[in-house]
Protein backbone atom coordinates (compact mmCIF):
# COMPACT_ATOMS: atom_id res chain seq x y z
CA UNK A 1 0.00 0.00 0.00
CA UNK A 2 1.31 3.41 -0.83
CA UNK A 3 2.05 5.57 2.46
CA UNK A 4 0.12 8.17 3.49
CA UNK A 5 3.16 9.60 5.45
CA UNK A 6 6.65 9.20 4.87
CA UNK A 7 9.41 10.86 6.93
CA UNK A 8 13.39 10.08 5.53
CA UNK A 9 16.27 10.66 6.62
CA UNK A 10 15.20 12.88 9.55
CA UNK A 11 17.35 15.22 11.58
CA UNK A 12 16.85 17.38 14.17
CA UNK A 13 19.19 18.78 17.25
CA UNK A 14 18.34 21.11 19.60
CA UNK A 15 21.20 22.92 20.59
CA UNK A 16 24.23 20.76 20.67
CA UNK A 17 22.00 17.45 21.48
CA UNK A 18 21.22 15.84 18.25
CA UNK A 19 17.62 14.55 19.02
CA UNK A 20 17.39 12.58 15.81
CA UNK A 21 19.88 11.62 13.92
CA UNK A 22 18.56 10.31 10.43
CA UNK A 23 15.23 8.27 10.91
CA UNK A 24 13.39 6.87 8.04
CA UNK A 25 9.66 6.01 8.80
CA UNK A 26 6.89 5.26 6.99
CA UNK A 27 2.52 4.82 7.73
CA UNK A 28 0.02 3.32 5.56
CA UNK A 29 -3.50 4.19 5.91
CA UNK A 30 -5.28 1.89 8.62
CA UNK A 31 -1.69 1.05 9.73
CA UNK A 32 -1.04 1.80 13.35
CA UNK A 33 3.05 1.86 14.07
CA UNK A 34 4.58 2.01 17.72
CA UNK A 35 7.56 4.45 17.90
CA UNK A 36 9.39 3.09 21.46
CA UNK A 37 12.52 3.25 23.31
CA UNK A 38 14.03 4.24 26.18
CA UNK A 39 13.45 7.77 27.96
CA UNK A 40 15.32 10.65 26.04
CA UNK A 41 15.80 8.80 22.27
CA UNK A 42 14.13 11.23 20.20
CA UNK A 43 10.26 10.01 19.90
CA UNK A 44 8.85 12.91 20.83
CA UNK A 45 10.78 14.87 18.33
CA UNK A 46 9.88 12.35 15.64
CA UNK A 47 6.24 12.73 16.39
CA UNK A 48 6.83 16.68 16.13
CA UNK A 49 8.41 16.23 12.95
CA UNK A 50 5.88 14.37 11.07
CA UNK A 51 3.02 16.21 12.40
CA UNK A 52 4.77 19.24 11.01
CA UNK A 53 5.07 20.70 14.82
CA UNK A 54 8.52 20.99 14.63
CA UNK A 55 10.83 21.55 11.34
CA UNK A 56 13.71 18.84 10.90
CA UNK A 57 16.92 20.02 10.25
CA UNK A 58 17.35 18.27 7.08
CA UNK A 59 15.30 15.55 5.53
CA UNK A 60 12.45 15.63 4.28
CA UNK A 61 8.34 14.57 5.71
CA UNK A 62 6.11 13.76 3.02
CA UNK A 63 1.85 13.64 3.65
CA UNK A 64 0.54 12.39 0.46
CA UNK A 65 2.14 14.13 -2.52
CA UNK A 66 2.87 17.24 -0.35
CA UNK A 67 6.45 17.77 1.19
CA UNK A 68 5.73 19.34 4.88
CA UNK A 69 9.43 20.75 5.33
CA UNK A 70 9.01 23.06 2.40
CA UNK A 71 5.09 24.36 3.70
CA UNK A 72 5.00 27.87 5.00
CA UNK A 73 3.62 27.38 9.18
CA UNK A 74 0.33 28.00 8.20
CA UNK A 75 0.06 25.73 5.90
CA UNK A 76 1.25 22.53 8.09
CA UNK A 77 -1.00 24.68 11.04
CA UNK A 78 -4.08 24.10 8.31
CA UNK A 79 -3.23 20.63 7.99
CA UNK A 80 -3.13 19.65 11.16
CA UNK A 81 -6.16 21.29 11.88
CA UNK A 82 -8.40 19.35 9.00
CA UNK A 83 -5.77 15.91 8.18
CA UNK A 84 -3.96 15.07 11.55
CA UNK A 85 -5.02 14.78 14.90
CA UNK A 86 -2.83 15.19 18.01
CA UNK A 87 -3.13 13.89 20.95
CA UNK A 88 -0.95 14.48 24.19
CA UNK A 89 -0.28 12.12 27.66
CA UNK A 90 -2.45 15.03 29.19
CA UNK A 91 -5.57 16.13 27.32
CA UNK A 92 -4.38 19.93 27.36
CA UNK A 93 -8.44 20.94 26.67
CA UNK A 94 -9.41 24.29 27.15
CA UNK A 95 -10.37 25.03 30.69
CA UNK A 96 -13.22 27.84 30.54
CA UNK A 97 -14.75 25.27 27.52
CA UNK A 98 -17.19 22.68 28.14
CA UNK A 99 -15.98 19.22 27.06
CA UNK A 100 -18.77 19.29 24.53
CA UNK A 101 -17.49 22.75 23.12
CA UNK A 102 -13.60 21.33 23.51
CA UNK A 103 -14.71 18.41 21.39
CA UNK A 104 -16.60 20.84 18.92
CA UNK A 105 -13.48 23.13 18.74
CA UNK A 106 -11.46 21.40 15.86
CA UNK A 107 -15.03 21.45 13.73
CA UNK A 108 -15.83 24.75 14.58
CA UNK A 109 -12.44 25.94 13.13
CA UNK A 110 -12.63 23.89 9.69
CA UNK A 111 -15.99 25.94 9.33
CA UNK A 112 -18.79 23.17 10.19
CA UNK A 113 -21.94 24.85 11.27
CA UNK A 114 -22.84 25.25 15.26
CA UNK A 115 -25.15 22.43 15.50
CA UNK A 116 -23.65 19.98 13.00
CA UNK A 117 -20.80 20.31 15.39
CA UNK A 118 -22.22 19.97 18.50
CA UNK A 119 -24.06 16.98 17.04
CA UNK A 120 -20.78 15.53 16.19
CA UNK A 121 -19.01 16.18 19.61
CA UNK A 122 -21.67 14.77 21.05
CA UNK A 123 -21.68 11.20 19.31
CA UNK A 124 -17.80 11.43 20.10
CA UNK A 125 -18.22 11.76 23.73
CA UNK A 126 -20.95 8.86 23.50
CA UNK A 127 -18.51 6.47 21.38
CA UNK A 128 -15.66 7.26 24.37
CA UNK A 129 -18.19 7.09 27.53
CA UNK A 130 -18.37 10.60 28.58
CA UNK A 131 -21.78 12.02 27.00
CA UNK A 132 -22.38 12.81 30.64
CA UNK A 133 -19.57 15.18 30.79
CA UNK A 134 -20.75 17.32 27.89
CA UNK A 135 -21.91 20.05 29.48
CA UNK A 136 -18.79 19.73 32.18
CA UNK A 137 -15.72 21.94 32.48
CA UNK A 138 -12.47 20.19 32.68
CA UNK A 139 -11.79 20.77 36.08
CA UNK A 140 -14.61 19.70 37.19
CA UNK A 141 -13.56 15.75 35.58
CA UNK A 142 -11.45 13.33 36.29
CA UNK A 143 -8.48 12.80 34.45
CA UNK A 144 -9.78 9.45 32.92
CA UNK A 145 -12.72 11.89 31.68
CA UNK A 146 -10.71 14.96 30.62
CA UNK A 147 -8.45 12.51 28.49
CA UNK A 148 -11.05 10.66 26.97
CA UNK A 149 -13.21 13.88 25.91
CA UNK A 150 -9.53 14.51 24.37
CA UNK A 151 -9.42 11.40 22.55
CA UNK A 152 -12.91 12.30 21.24
CA UNK A 153 -11.69 15.97 20.13
CA UNK A 154 -8.93 14.34 18.19
CA UNK A 155 -10.68 12.45 16.26
CA UNK A 156 -13.84 14.33 15.74
CA UNK A 157 -12.52 16.09 12.55
CA UNK A 158 -11.95 11.94 11.44
CA UNK A 159 -8.53 12.72 10.86
CA UNK A 160 -6.51 10.80 8.14
CA UNK A 161 -3.43 10.55 10.80
CA UNK A 162 -3.48 10.56 14.28
CA UNK A 163 -0.22 11.14 16.19
CA UNK A 164 -0.22 10.24 19.58
CA UNK A 165 2.44 10.77 22.23
CA UNK A 166 1.68 8.33 25.51
CA UNK A 167 -1.84 8.79 25.06
CA UNK A 168 -2.80 6.55 27.75
CA UNK A 169 0.07 7.61 30.24
CA UNK A 170 -2.48 9.55 32.32
CA UNK A 171 -5.24 6.76 32.73
CA UNK A 172 -5.41 3.86 34.67
CA UNK A 173 -4.98 0.41 32.76
CA UNK A 174 -8.96 -0.44 32.46
CA UNK A 175 -9.38 3.01 30.93
CA UNK A 176 -6.15 3.09 28.73
CA UNK A 177 -7.65 -0.38 27.07
CA UNK A 178 -10.62 1.37 26.29
CA UNK A 179 -9.31 4.61 24.91
CA UNK A 180 -6.87 2.14 22.65
CA UNK A 181 -9.42 -0.34 22.05
CA UNK A 182 -11.25 2.66 20.07
CA UNK A 183 -8.41 4.13 18.93
CA UNK A 184 -7.71 0.75 17.13
CA UNK A 185 -11.57 0.34 16.01
CA UNK A 186 -11.27 3.93 14.15
CA UNK A 187 -8.06 3.43 12.64
CA UNK A 188 -9.49 0.10 11.30
CA UNK A 189 -13.21 1.49 10.48
CA UNK A 190 -11.49 4.42 8.47
CA UNK A 191 -8.49 3.72 7.25
CA UNK A 192 -6.60 6.39 9.85
CA UNK A 193 -3.20 5.99 10.23
CA UNK A 194 -1.94 6.08 13.93
CA UNK A 195 1.83 6.85 14.88
CA UNK A 196 1.24 6.49 18.81
CA UNK A 197 4.09 6.93 20.82
CA UNK A 198 4.92 4.89 24.16
CA UNK A 199 7.12 3.36 26.21
CA UNK A 200 4.76 0.83 27.80
CA UNK A 201 5.04 -2.52 26.01
CA UNK A 202 0.90 -3.02 26.67
CA UNK A 203 0.09 0.10 24.63
CA UNK A 204 2.87 -0.46 21.75
CA UNK A 205 1.14 -4.03 21.92
CA UNK A 206 -2.07 -2.80 20.24
CA UNK A 207 0.47 -1.65 17.41
CA UNK A 208 0.84 -3.63 13.39
CA UNK A 209 4.70 -2.60 13.71
CA UNK A 210 7.52 -1.31 16.03
CA UNK A 211 9.83 1.42 15.26
CA UNK A 212 12.30 1.29 18.24
CA UNK A 213 14.54 4.29 18.33
CA UNK A 214 17.95 4.47 20.28
CA UNK A 215 20.30 7.60 20.78
CA UNK A 216 18.13 9.49 17.73
CA UNK A 217 17.87 6.51 15.58
CA UNK A 218 16.35 3.33 14.39
CA UNK A 219 17.65 0.56 16.97
CA UNK A 220 19.87 -1.94 14.81
CA UNK A 221 19.06 -4.52 17.11
CA UNK A 222 15.19 -3.86 16.00
CA UNK A 223 14.21 -5.19 19.30
CA UNK A 224 10.39 -4.21 20.30
CA UNK A 225 8.75 -4.18 23.00
CA UNK A 226 5.60 -4.71 22.30
CA UNK A 227 4.90 -7.00 19.34
CA UNK A 228 5.76 -10.50 19.45
CA UNK A 229 7.76 -9.94 22.45
N1 LIG B 1 12.93 21.65 23.75
C1 LIG B 1 14.07 20.99 23.96
N2 LIG B 1 15.22 21.66 24.25
C2 LIG B 1 16.38 20.99 24.43
N3 LIG B 1 16.52 19.66 24.36
C3 LIG B 1 15.42 18.94 24.08
C4 LIG B 1 14.14 19.56 23.87
N4 LIG B 1 13.23 18.60 23.60
C5 LIG B 1 13.90 17.42 23.66
N5 LIG B 1 15.21 17.63 23.94
C6 LIG B 1 16.25 16.60 24.04
O1 LIG B 1 16.23 15.84 22.84
C7 LIG B 1 16.38 14.45 23.11
C8 LIG B 1 15.18 13.71 22.59
O2 LIG B 1 14.02 14.13 23.35
P1 LIG B 1 12.56 13.55 23.08
O3 LIG B 1 11.64 14.28 23.99
O4 LIG B 1 12.30 13.55 21.64
O5 LIG B 1 12.76 12.03 23.58
P2 LIG B 1 11.66 10.96 24.02
O6 LIG B 1 12.17 9.65 23.52
O7 LIG B 1 10.33 11.39 23.57
O8 LIG B 1 11.77 11.04 25.60
P3 LIG B 1 10.68 10.64 26.74
O9 LIG B 1 10.37 9.18 26.55
O10 LIG B 1 11.42 10.90 28.01
O11 LIG B 1 9.51 11.55 26.55
C9 LIG B 1 16.60 14.34 24.61
O12 LIG B 1 17.99 14.32 24.86
C10 LIG B 1 15.97 15.60 25.15
O13 LIG B 1 16.58 16.00 26.37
Amino acid sequence: MTPILRGSALTRSYGPTLALRGVDVELSPGEILAVTGPSGCGKSTLLHCLSGILTPDSGAVHYRDADLTTRSEADRSKLRRTEFGVLFQYGQLVPELTAAENVALPLLLAGTGRRAAREAATSWLDRFGVADCADQRPGTMSGGQQQRCAVARALVTEPAVLFADEPTGSLDTVTGETVLTEIVRTARERGMAVLLVTHDARVAGYADRELVLLDGAADPSGLGIGIGS
